[in-house]
């Protein structure tokens, strides 16, 4: 048969092929040449490339709330292909808006054409800045909220701060100005995170509430793929995340990813994720239940939406 000798003697055996096939492979290699002549010269960036690969700014953000399900949800989203998401939590509408803009969007992930971009920080709803923050940047942004019962998130949040300080005063101890009249301490972020009505209320002067989505922290643990499709629906995205994506871990006591993103094997969230949370007194639960239901209601008319925390079985 007939050989060629290649660069840097390598031997390309095309004796079997057709003349036309040969013509093929030999206009295949002159237009790679002179790609690769053309790209050694650095032109390649003006060549039209086929897809675009940038950095955005999210067009959905998880704003909130604090200890909701807010870390389930963006890593639920993450399965979707079409979804782009930083990992963690960038504080920019909170913390580090002087970092600027540019420093915002250098933060996200590359995406393609046709790809969202997306964020969580869930501290963004309880901040006064944010909404006109956020609205300076894009009024077209959608909002995604996670809302859990106020009383269950205020132990889950007590919860966190006592794994990290230890000798943290007793959740009564907190959550009371004065123990003997019941009045509840609302300067105890604890508590005041849960007041979503007057939380929603600071958004709504920039937003309207075609923006926003209220997910149930709840259905999200008892029904993720159902929240799922409305999750992705309000982002106008293909129903790709399903029932299929979910079991529900006995020993985790949460619903957990068969296949999650960048990994064939199944997988919950970590350990801070579903954690046991102390008994407090029901009196003081109680009590704080009756503070709440009044915004509870409030809330449930400003979306239009009844999550059912005051209903009695
Ligand atoms: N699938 C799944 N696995 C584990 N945990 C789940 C899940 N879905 C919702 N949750 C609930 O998420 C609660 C933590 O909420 P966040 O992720 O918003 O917390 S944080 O604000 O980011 O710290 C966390 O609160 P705690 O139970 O108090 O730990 C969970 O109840």
């Amino acid at each position: 048969p007939q050989q060629r000798q290649g660069v840097g003697g390598a031997a390309f055996n095309f004796g079997h092929l057709k003349v036309q096939s040969k013509l093929s492979v030999f206009l295949t290699m002159i237009i790679l040449f002179v790609y690769l002549f053309y790209c050694l010269n650095g032109f390649c960036e003006y060549l039209p490339t086929p897809v675009y690969d940038r950095k955005k700014f999210p067009q959905a953000i998880i704003i909130g709330v604090k200890k909701g399900g807010t870390r389930a949800l963006l890593e639920f989203l993450r399965i979707h292909p079409d979804v782009r998401a930083v990992g963690a939590e960038p504080h920019f509408f909170d913390r580090f808006y002087d970092k600027g803009l540019d420093w915002y969007r250098n933060l996200m992930p590359r995406t393609l054409d046709g790809q969202i971009t997306m964020e969580k920080t869930p501290s963004y709803f309880i901040t006064k800045e944010a909404p006109r923050r956020v609205f300076s940047m894009s009024r077209h942004t959608k909002l995604i909220v996670v809302v859990r019962d106020p009383v269950t998130r205020a132990v889950s949040d007590y919860t966190q701060t006592v794994s990290k300080s230890p000798g943290l005063p007793s959740f009564k101890n907190l959550a009371f100005r004065n123990a003997t009249t019941g009045l509840i301490d609302t300067s105890w972020s604890a508590v005041r995170i849960g007041i979503y009505a007057k939380h929603l209320e600071n958004w709504l002067r920039y937003f309207p509430l075609s923006s926003f989505l209220f997910v149930s922290g709840e259905r999200l643990v008892t029904d993720p793929a159902g929240e799922m499709g409305r999750v992705q629906d309000f982002l106008g995205l293909k129903r790709v995340v399903t029932d299929k994506h979910f079991y529900f871990n006995q020993t985790k006591g949460f619903p957990c990813l068969k296949k999650p993103e960048g990994s064939s094997r199944p997988r919950c969230l970590g350990k801070s994720k579903g954690r046991p949370h102390p008994q407090i007194p029901s009196d003081v639960l109680l009590r704080l239940r009756d503070f709440y239901r009044p915004f509870n209601l409030k809330f449930y008319q400003m979306t239009g939406q009844n999550f059912g925390w005051d209903d009695t079985a």
